[in-house]
């Protein structure tokens, strides 16, 4: 054994339980207990939290048309930071992934950062226009071998379409990953939550139950077709009543949360600052307090981060103006442990099942989400669970500057990542270079 392939991850709490040594040889978890450190290369684990690496289900990463505001290799950098080793590269980029050359070409872009698997994600219809439907098999039989389908960003509104790309995903285990709202219901100049703040701002907002109606008619298409619908960033509690019957149904339904939806809320617009202008738009307590439920007890099954960096010329405008989006990689984790796991409503075995175990199965992802298991990859999230960190924006690694957070402290950090056994983060900064 040598010390460039052997790492003893010494000492650390596995998913916040019994304390035990992580021995990963070659990339791989080879013992966990008390195995030697010969030869190894030891990390103090002592006081941190060890989970399976993080697993994002939606990532904007820019990379092809906005090289301005991210790339494969920023975002990337911004991903490993926050204790992710695979995240999927939502397809509004420009060009569009639609095709399987589209796919490849990011799937290398990933590759050649080196930092985090990325796996793009195929757009259900050609230029996102919601018509015709996109090279779906091509893409899933390409080198990126894409399983997960979105024109994220827009709604597959046509019914029909929606029943074409579930039927077709079917056929080789892919699931539709749909931006639930209704483009009637919301309008196209709409820019924040429809309520009593948004006529006392002056904006035009749009109502919960746009995304509603969508997410009741796809668990319909879903139970009519056999075949697999996953809901982006849910953000209503009648979203949730939704889902909650379509489970009781069996309906293979699948959901995910972002991190801001958890904690942020509407009030926060009282001032026009567009960086909390974000689609779905922040929403009222009611509604976070619902998402939150909706997690811990597992109506809804994942985290994820809908991280949409801008560059300040399209996000510093009047608010009607500005870009919809939030930064949310590098500060996922210290705001879920804030929300779900100080206030006692999950555990962090519970972190580990929504921010990787499930993110991982519902993209079809092999080799993640089960970092802690002996023969597995070794993609490892260390966490120090009792930090005091301020986020400062300026510190990221993301090219965009849009954080929502910059000014908050949290009670915990990501200290260091490993992505098949090989450190990309270590006592919070990237190491990059293999
Ligand atoms: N979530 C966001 O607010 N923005 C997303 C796409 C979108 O509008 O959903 C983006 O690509 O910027």
């Amino acid at each position: 054994m040598t010390e460039q392939n052997t790492i003893l991850l010494r000492g650390a709490s596995l998913l916040g339980e019994q304390s035990a040594d992580v021995l990963v040889v070659g990339g791989v978890v080879a013992e966990i207990g008390s195995p030697s450190a010969e030869g190894a290369r030891v990390v103090d684990a002592d006081g941190l939290v060890a989970l399976p690496g993080l697993v994002d289900l939606h990532t904007h990463l820019r990379e092809p048309g906005r090289e301005d505001a991210e790339t494969v290799l920023t975002g990337s950098r911004a991903a490993a930071v926050g204790g992710f080793t695979a995240v999927l590269a939502m397809a509004n980029t420009s060009p569009v992934t639609d095709t399987a050359e589209a796919a490849e070409r990011v799937h290398d872009l990933g590759r050649a950062a080196g930092l985090v698997d990325v796996h793009p994600v195929g757009a259900v219809t050609k230029g996102l226009a919601g018509e015709e439907l996109a090279e779906l098999g091509l893409m899933a039989r390409s080198r990126a071998r894409v399983r997960v389908f979105s024109d994220d960003g827009r709604c597959v509104a046509n019914p029909r379409v929606m029943r074409r790309a579930l039927e077709y995903v079917k056929a080789f285990g892919g699931v539709v990953s749909q931006h639930a709202q209704d483009p009637d219901l919301a309008g196209p100049q709409s820019c924040c939550h429809e309520g009593e703040l948004s006529g006392r701002l002056g904006l035009p907002g749009w109502p919960g139950v746009a995304e509603e109606v969508i997410v009741a008619r796809d668990v319909m298409l879903a139970r009519h077709t056999g075949s697999r619908v996953h809901v982006a960033h849910a953000s209503t509690a009648g979203t949730v009543e939704v889902l909650r019957w379509a489970r009781s149904q069996g309906i293979a339904v699948t959901a995910e949360v972002t991190p801001h939806h958890l904690l942020l809320t509407t009030d926060l617009l009282g001032d026009y600052d567009p960086t909390y202008k974000v689609n779905p738009p922040l929403r009222p307590a009611e509604d976070v307090e619902a998402l939150r439920a909706a997690l811990a007890d597992g109506t809804i099954d994942a985290v994820a981060t809908d991280h949409a960096p801008h560059a300040r010329h399209d996000k510093e405008h009047a608010f009607v103006d500005a870009a919809f989006g939030m930064l949310g990689l590098e500060t996922a984790l210290p705001v879920v442990a804030s929300v779900m796991v100080e206030t006692g409503l999950m555990t962090w075995a519970d972190v580990a099942r929504v921010m990787s175990t499930t993110p991982a199965a519902i993209a079809g992802l092999e080799g993640q989400g089960r970092g802690l298991e002996v023969g597995a990859p070794a993609n490892i999230v260390l966490v120090d669970p009792s930090a005091d960190v301020t986020v400062d924006r300026d510190a990221s690694v993301s090219l965009s500057r849009n954080n929502p957070w910059h000014g908050r402290t949290f009670g915990a950090s990501v200290r260091h990542t490993l992505l098949r056994g090989r450190p990309t983060v270590l006592d919070g900064s990237l190491v990059e270079g293999r």
